[in-house]
């Protein structure tokens, strides 16, 4: 059944003194995956960051911002039910911890220091299935600070998958990532589209935008300038104008392919 996850009106983020969002209004459901491109700086990140209550919106008469319909959500509860890949992430995690606990902690909407905790068998076997469709099995036993960044980011992305959320928010998922692995990754994510998850991708690569995302934003400068179907919102002259050089995009088997033109 189909839920709105996400609904703001009117809402101004500031990041610091930096009016991030303006006046934004929009509203996600769990029907639908959505892929939120922009240039450096035009607030996809701040956007992501209020979809998963670490940052508010300016408080102010017209403004309302609801997470799966609440005014008030609690983090911990939000964290079961959004799966994230940020790349701050990384730096939430200790050095010396080991690379399967990152994993494992997701059950407990905590970062890490597993020590104390108790996890069921099933628990366990999800994780090393998550950790097996990232291709980081051997790895496991590793102190994440001792990981590559591309290692880092694939346990990460185990982790958002783990305990299998409706909604999975991904900030650049494939930053770091060699050829193999992201290939690897964007058919993972494939796959959770297919199933009963609702991916939300921001990416600087019209390219990694899945036949299964069928909407698209556009942000620029804190605005949304473009919203709906792919192929109305990706012209190869919008593309060349938020990214200030000409583009020529074709399309084949539902994926977006960008060349200089
Ligand atoms: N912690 C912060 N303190 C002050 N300003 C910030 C902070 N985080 C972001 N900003 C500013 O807010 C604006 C939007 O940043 P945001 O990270 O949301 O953009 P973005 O579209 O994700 O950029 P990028 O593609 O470079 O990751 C930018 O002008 C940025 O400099």
């Amino acid at each position: 059944m189909s839920e709105t996850f996400f609904k703001i009106k009117h809402a101004n983020v500031w990041r610091g003194d930096v009016l991030a969002l303006r006046d934004l209004s929009l509203s996600l459901a769990t029907d639908q995956s959505v892929a939120i491109l922009g240039a450096n700086g035009a607030g996809k990140s701040s956007l992501l960051k209020l979809m998963t209550g670490e940052v508010r919106a300016e408080a102010r008469p017209q403004t309302s911002c609801e997470l799966f319909g609440e005014r008030q959500w609690n983090l911990e509860e939000l964290r079961h039910r959004i799966g994230l890949v940020m790349p701050e992430e990384v730096a939430r995690f200790l050095p010396d911890e080991i690379a399967a606990d990152v994993v494992l902690s997701a059950f407990r909407g905590a970062y890490g220091r597993t020590g104390d905790m108790r996890f069921k068998a099933a628990e366990k076997a999800r994780a090393s299935q998550a950790m097996e469709d990232v291709g980081v099995t051997e790895l496991a036993g590793r102190c994440f600070g001792q990981l590559s960044s591309g290692e880092k980011r694939r346990f990460l992305i185990a982790r958002s998958l783990v305990h299998s959320p409706e909604v999975l928010v991904l900030d650049e998922p494939s930053t770091a990532l060699d050829f193999a692995a992201r290939l690897a990754m964007l058919e993972r994510l494939r796959t959770v589209a297919q199933g009963s998850g609702t991916i939300v991708l921001v990416t600087h690569d019209p390219g990694e935008i899945m036949p299964e995302i069928e909407r698209v934003i556009l942000l620029r400068a804190g605005e949304i300038i473009a919203d709906g179907p792919k192929r109305q919102v990706l012209k190869s002259d919008v593309l060349s104008e938020l990214y200030g050089m000409k583009l020529r995009l074709t399309w084949s088997k539902g994926w977006g392919i960008v060349r200089p033109a």
